[in-house]
């Protein structure tokens, strides 16, 4: 029988950090991943000249710093190296081929019955939740009372010939019959008995596991999650005490509903489809969006010949990497408007003003815009000095688009040949997990402020929406195995 304690919802950083979290405290956990391997995000994707925006002191998780031969910003290539690494030394590793075919809870038995198939091998075993250990015999054969309606009793029962640990018997009401030396053995085994070292070797992610539905079961206390396996089309029940969505803040990459976009002529993509700038050579672009996303792959563009414009409809900060850096080592100390208006003055002295340029500055500041809104501010990779040599155009926001035209607020109609959405993404959180109300607003944001954030209602748990990089992931994910392993010691002493 395989029982889990703790069911993590993606494998992307926030799901390794927690599941290396929970192995180091001997927590059985099981990890489910739709794509066919960790870290999707970063492996598929990400752009081929993405960099992480902060030194790598900020970038490492749990229980793992960066070598120090390690670049200070690491690459793509090499942030997912360090995450393969991870994988290995923490033994966080996936299981194929192994199907439960069916689950179903017996209401009558207060037992599950998992039948699980080896689809390697197509042999089938049929695991069951609970036992009962009669204890009465000694030597030969085991014998068993005859108890009036024992025949008819709906849990499981057992001598103690048979029995061999108290690994199924965890957090299960057990009666051991018989105080000799095997009762008194056994009890004291079921009493103290603890996931051995080679569990470990059990925690495993699930890939190619699409997670279609979530909700918590109020009567059994446990969340119940439905996965589609999309390897072999076939859905699995899963049952866990503890619920934690690694799923994070760029689920569905977001394209807006812009009159006339379906009848334009030239090419599509959003920037999560972006790889590099090969096939727009020569060609007329605009990027739609002024995040990180839609200045890095506009300079990306304009580096190698496109003709690029960007849509700049809003306010935005623009600061160089080591602003946010030193604002981050001061934030121990200082308060964020402080470090706000420090960071603020720097960026002024650094580019001015570039309004004409198209570019206007927030009045609220950028650590407190992205504490508060989770608007990052554009870390400059070297887009600016291409706005200012007008290598790349600012333009307003798009009003409309009629075939290969696009016309602007501004009344302005130009012919582009593709468009890059850097929208933005959405949270698709909320589809899938029916009770999200014990977490999350409609947005797929937490309910709670920051620094309680990652906690909900019912044992569930959000392990990557602080909006604070990969450093807030890291410091929600450690929270979160304590939170975890204080209920479940509380559980035992109780
Ligand atoms: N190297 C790295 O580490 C990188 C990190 N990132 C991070 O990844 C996350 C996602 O970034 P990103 O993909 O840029 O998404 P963001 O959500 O940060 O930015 C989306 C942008 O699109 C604009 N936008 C949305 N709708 C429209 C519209 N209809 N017309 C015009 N503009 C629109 C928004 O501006 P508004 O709605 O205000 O007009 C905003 O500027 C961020 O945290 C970012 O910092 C991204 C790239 C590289
Ligand atoms: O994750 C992002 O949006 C980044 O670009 C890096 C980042 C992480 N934490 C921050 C805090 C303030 C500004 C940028 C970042």
């Amino acid at each position: 029988m395989e029982e889990t304690i703790v069911l993590v919802v993606g494998a992307g950083p926030a799901g390794l950090g927690i599941a290396a979290c929970l192995t180091k405290k001997s927590i059985p956990h099981i990890i489910l991943e739709k794509e066919d391997c960790c870290a999707s995000l970063w492996k598929k994707r990400t752009y081929d000249r993405c960099h992480l925006h902060l030194a790598k002191e900020f970038c490492s998780l749990p229980l793992k710093p960066h070598a120090p031969h390690a670049k200070k910003y690491l690459g793509k290539d090499d942030f997912i190296d360090y995450i393969d690494e991870y994988v290995s030394e923490f033994d966080i590793r996936p299981r194929y081929f192994k199907s439960v075919e069916s689950a179903s809870f017996d209401e009558a038995t207060g037992k599950w019955l998992v039948e699980t198939k080896n689809t390697l091998q197509k042999v089938t075993i049929v695991f069951v939740a609970s036992f009962l250990v009669i204890a009465t015999g000694e030597n030969g054969k085991g014998y068993i009372p005859d108890i009036p309606g024992l025949k008819d009793f709906k849990g499981d029962v057992l001598h103690s010939s048979e029995y061999k640990s108290g690994r199924e018997f965890k957090d299960k009401n057990v009666l051991v019959v018989g105080c000799g030396n095997s009762g008194m053995q056994i009890s004291y085994d079921l009493c103290i008995w603890e996931p051995p070292l080679q569990l470990l070797l059990e925690i495993r992610s699930r890939y190619f596991h699409s997670v279609e539905f979530a909700s918590f079961d109020e009567a059994k206390g446990k969340w119940i999650v439905e996965a589609k396996d999309t390897l072999v089309k076939v859905t699995r029940v899963f049952v866990a005490s503890f619920l934690v969505v690694a799923t994070g803040e760029n689920g569905k990459g977001y394209i807006p509903n812009i009159p006339g976009l379906k009848d334009f002529k030239g090419d599509i993509m959003h920037s999560s489809e972006y790889k590099s700038s090969r096939e727009f050579q020569d060609k007329n672009v605009l990027v739609v969006g002024c995040g990180n996303s839609g200045m890095e792959i506009s300079y990306d563009l304009c580096n190698s010949g496109a003709n690029t414009s960007i849509v700049i409809r809003n306010m935005v900060h623009v600061v160089i990497r080591e602003m946010i850096i030193v604002g981050m080592h001061l934030l121990k100390y200082f308060s964020l408007s402080t470090v706000d208006a420090l960071v603020t003055f720097a960026s002024r002295l650094t580019y001015w003003n570039l309004s004409k340029y198209g570019i206007c500055r927030p009045n609220e500041g950028p650590f407190l815009l992205k504490a508060t809104k989770g608007r990052s501010p554009v870390l400059d990779v070297g887009t600016i000095a291409e706005i200012q040599s007008r290598k790349i155009k600012v333009l307003p926001g798009i009003e409309r688009i009629n075939k290969s035209k696009i016309i602007f607020e501004d009344k302005v109609a130009l012919n582009f040949d593709a468009i890059i959405f850097a929208t933005g993404y959405k949270s698709t959180t909320c589809e899938w997990l029916k009770d999200y109300d014990y977490i999350l607003n409609k947005d797929g944001f937490p309910k709670n402020r920051f620094p309680t954030h990652w906690k909900g209602n019912n044992n569930v748990y959000c392990a990557r929406l602080s909006r604070m990089g990969l450093q807030g992931i890291s410091k929600d994910v450690i929270a979160i195995a304590n939170d975890i392993e204080m209920i479940l010691r509380t559980r035992l002493c109780s």
